[in-house]
Parts: C-alpha cells; sequence; structure tokens
C-alpha cells in the first residue's frame, strides 16, 4: 500500500518493524517514546518554512522517500531517471537524496570509471551557492594550515542541462555515505557513541572555522547538512555489485489524484533512494568522517546583508527575531553550531522542536538559558502568558532547566543504552563551552576559532578526531 507519510519517517517505519520482532514491551514502550521524539525533532530540523518552494497545491498522490512530486513543472525538478546518460559522460545508476531545490544521484562516471554525486537542481535554484562551494574548496587562502578545507566537498564539475521545466544547473561531488541526522533516524536510540560524537564536534568546529576565515557565514548550519564520507572504496564495486550488495533500484508509479494522465515533463515512476547508511549507534570512530554541505543560505558579510534567518526553528538565532533589522553575522552561525554540537552529543533537540512556533522556541531558550536581555524581553508580547515578569516559569509543568535538559536528553539515554555516562569534568567543560555560544547578544559568543581553544575542544573532542586523522 502506498504511505501518505514524507521522507523522515520511512526510516523509521522500517525500524518500527524490526523493533517489533526483537525487543520486550517495555523496551519497546522506551523506544517508541524516543523515535516519536525523534520524528519531531527530524520534523522541525527539515522544516524550512520561509524557505517556501512555493507549490502547496496537491496534484499527485505523495510518494514516502520521494521528492514533492508537483515541484516537476516549469521552474522545478528536471526528469531525471535511472539509466540516463547525462552531460555524455555520467550514467545514473541510483538515487541518493533530494531536497527542496534538487534530486541528487549516484552516477559512474564513465571517463574515469568512478562513482560520482550529482546535485540536479531546480530551474529556480539558488545558482550562489556553487560559486561559493568553489571558492571555498579551491581557495589558496590559509589552506595550507587548515583542515577544516578537508571537510568542504570539492566541485569535481558543473553544468547545465535544458529541458521543458527549464534550464537546471548541475553540480558533481564525491558520494557521501548519509547525513547525520539520516544516520540518527535510522537508530532506535538518536544517539551517537561518545567518541564519535566527539570526533563529528571537533570536525564541525573546524569546518566552521575555516568557513569563516574565508569570509563566509554558513547560514544554515544543523544536522541534516552535515554529511559522513563513505568508509569504503564505492569504486572497487561494478554496477552489477553495487546493485547486489545496496539493492536494484526501487520504482513507484506516479499518479494523480485526478486519475488524468502525467504532463510530459515529469517521470512517470518516482526512484526510491538507496540506503548505504548506518545507524548513528553503530558508527565506529574511523567511520565518523565529515562533509559540510548546503552553502544555499551562505554569505559574505562584507559583500552582502541578510537578515533573515532560514535555519529550522530549533537552532535559529535569536537576534534573526529579536533583532530584525540588524544584519546576521559569523556570531548567528554559532549560536546554530552550538544547538547543533548538542544534537551531536545527546539524543534529541536541545530546544524542544515539537509542534514549534517561534513563541514556543523562545520559551525554551528562557527555560533552559534564563531571561532574554532587556530590550529583547519587553519586546516579547508572548512572555505574558508563560513567565512572571522577572522570567520564573508558570502556567507551565513540566519546566525544563538546562542541568535537567542534560540529563534527560544526553546522561540518561546513554546511561540506557549501556553507554557511559559524560564524567563531571568533561561534562562541566561542554557546559561552559556551549553556554558561552548560546549567549543570547551575538557579540557575546566566542568566534569559531576560539571555540577550537575551549578546554573541552582540547582535552576530548579534537584528540578524538586525532585519532581518525592517524588511520
Ligand atoms: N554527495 C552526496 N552523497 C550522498 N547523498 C547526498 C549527497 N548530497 C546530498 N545527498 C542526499 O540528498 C539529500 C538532499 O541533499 P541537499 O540537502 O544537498 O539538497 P537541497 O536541494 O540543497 O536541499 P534543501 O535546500 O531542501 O536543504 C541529503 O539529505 C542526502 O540524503
Amino acid at each position: 500500500m502506498r504511505s501518505l507519510i514524507s521522507p523522515p519517517f520511512r526510516p523509521f517505519q522500517t525500524r518500527l518493524l524490526h523493533l517489533r520482532s526483537t525487543s520486550s514491551k517495555s523496551q519497546q514502550t522506551q523506544h517508541y517514546q524516543n523515535q516519536i521524539r525523534g520524528l519531531f525533532c527530524t520534523a522541525a530540523l527539515t522544516s524550512h518554512s520561509p524557505k517556501d518552494d512555493g507549490y502547496s497545491g496537491h496534484l499527485y498522490e505523495p510518494i514516502e522517500g520521494v521528492e514533492k512530486l508537483e515541484r516537476y513543472r516549469v521552474g522545478g525538478y528536471p526528469s531525471v531517471t535511472i539509466g540516463d546518460h547525462i552531460h555524455n559522460r555520467y550514467q545514473v545508476v541510483q538515487k541518493l537524496g533530494h531536497g527542496a531545490y534538487s534530486t541528487i544521484w549516484l552516477a559512474r562516471d564513465q571517463q574515469y570509471g568512478k562513482y560520482v554525486a550529482i546535485k540536479v537542481c531546480t530551474a529556480d535554484s539558488n545558482p550562489l551557492e556553487f560559486n561559493i562551494l568553489s571558492e571555498l574548496s579551491n581557495s589558496q587562502k590559509n589552506s595550507s594550515i587548515s583542515l577544516g578545507k578537508t571537510m568542504i566537498p570539492s566541485i569535481l564539475d558543473r553544468f547545465e542541462i535544458q529541458g521543458p521545466n527549464g534550464t537546471h544547473p548541475c553540480y558533481v561531488t564525491i558520494p557521501a555515505r548519509m547525513s547525520l541526522s539520516e544516520a540518527k533516524d535510522a537508530s532506535y536510540n538518536r544517539l551517537f557513541p561518545l567518541d564519535v560524537a566527539r570526533a563529528l564536534a571537533a570536525q564541525l568546529v573546524l569546518a566552521v572555522e575555516y568557513v569563516h576565515s574565508q569570509g563566509f557565514v554558513h547560514g544554515d548550519l544543523h544536522d541534516g547538512n552535515i554529511l559522513l564520507w563513505l568508509p569504503f572504496d564505492l569504486n572497487q564495486l561494478s554496477v552489477e555489485e553495487l546493485y547486489k550488495n545496496y539493492g536494484e533500484p526501487e520504482f513507484e508509479a506516479i499518479r494523480r489524484f485526478d486519475g488524468q494522465p502525467l504532463p510530459p515533463n515529469m517521470p512517470s515512476q518516482a526512484v526510491l533512494p538507496i540506503w548505504l547508511g548506518e545507524p548513528s549507534d553503530k558508527l565506529k570512530l574511523p567511520e565518523a568522517k565529515i562533509l559540510l554541505k548546503d552553502f544555499g543560505e551562505a554569505f559574505s558579510p562584507t559583500k552582502q546583508q541578510k537578515f533573515e534567518s532560514h535555519t529550522p526553528l530549533v537552532g535559529r538565532p535569536p537576534e534573526a527575531r529579536f533583532e530584525p533589522h540588524k544584519p546576521l553575522s559569523f556570531l548567528s552561525d554559532i549560536w546554530s553550531l552550538g544547538c547543533t554540537l548538542w544534537n551531536i552529543i545527546g539524543q534529541s533537540s536541545l530546544f524542544d522542536g515539537m509542534f514549534a512556533t517561534e513563541d514556543s522556541i523562545t520559551c525554551e531558550q528562557v527555560d533552559a538559558l534564563g531571561i532574554l536581555p532587556p530590550e529583547w524581553w519587553y519586546k516579547w508580547e508572548g512572555r505574558h502568558s508563560r513567565f512572571t515578569e522577572d522570567g520564573k516559569p508558570i502556567n507551565r509543568a513540566p519546566y525544563r532547566s538546562w542541568e535537567f535538559r542534560f540529563e534527560q536528553d544526553i546522561q540518561e539515554p546513554r546511561q540506557r543504552e549501556g553507554m557511559p555516562r559524560i564524567e563531571p569534568a568533561e561534562r562541566d567543560a561542554i557546559f561552559k563551552m556551549l553556554k558561552s555560544m548560546l549567549k543570547f547578544r551575538p557579540e557575546d559568543r566566542p568566534s569559531a576559532k576560539q571555540i577550537l581553544e575551549c578546554e573541552w575542544m582540547v582535552n576530548w573532542a579534537l584528540p578524538e578526531y586525532e585519532k581518525i586523522r592517524r588511520i
């Protein structure tokens, strides 16, 4: 039967089936609770409400795990499918995923006999993203000393394809394994082992420090925009072996609700994405190498002012709401980076994304971090129903403090899963780092370079990343 559930929910269904057959009832209840929580985290992390694609109608029966089919129209996705030869060079062999502005395909580069990822963009996508990415991956500025540069995907080729829906920019990079959010979605407990979490965190800060050193703000940091490298050489597999190991491409017929025939500018069948990934809790340290992607919101503050943040609400810097006339800055990234680091160490997001609204997120932030700066506090109408004038929570139970969140999202789930709790010295160093990054006023936050020098980075995170580099 066709499902009406959207992409992040697919691994969840698969996991539930497995769970039903392998766990006791109380384990199941706990896991269900975690997964339901996770689903809302994922939904909150992936919902870019202001980055609306402008296509709100429902013409086609939705297919789980597949791009929004209404976007196959002028300005939207081009029709690409398995077996296509693109740009006289790339043979499409599998689908890797999709975003609001692209479909991503695994293809065989017939010139070099290697697998590549081709991002085929909608005709209305922002072409600046790839100028920034090319600049970052080719830059010679500070590059001899920058480890962060190795975490930026290189553009191997770029070209355009023409079709009835418009001109579609295409970008070729190496294929990756999965995003951090997909790894979490695929696990029962949504946790990374602690050594893996430390190494991921170190690399993310190095990557952001590199992006900032080159004069760019990323503008959309969250765990869906961090990919993990493939830990094996896919190039050793023929296409037949790839299919044998990871499955043949899977198709689903596309149907209109009104039963009319499909227009000529869309494929007749949707392709479901391949899964090359691994659940987060099963990852081993050598597999924890990242690539930072999606520079669609990136900008250079010296050349352009940006005021609106499209980062998902759970990681959106509060100045975007309370100081909408001040341009976003490098320090806006630091807030989102802090939220992402929490998500890497813990099970779910620091600020609860369940049914998130701007007011509910601000309320979460005040619960965890204390009262807003006075000029923001008095401007915030939503405070009246939730807090006393001096910032004490009212009409709300339970109220979750910072310490409570750390226990609930990080320590208890780790302990339940048989993973060690984070020792007090390390916990204190994490608190110090994250609390400095999550200062309400951007000017009070440290730079990415300063974060690299903090105690947790120096004593715990960077040494774990060093181990990977030595392998
Ligand atoms: N190089 C790659 N290797 C493997 N999978 C990839 C690669 N790039 C992207 N993907 C997959 O495709 C998905 C969508 O990619 P991406 O986020 O870059 O698209 P997008 O159109 O920019 O999305 P959005 O603008 O909605 O954030 C990713 O979540 C991931 O699953």
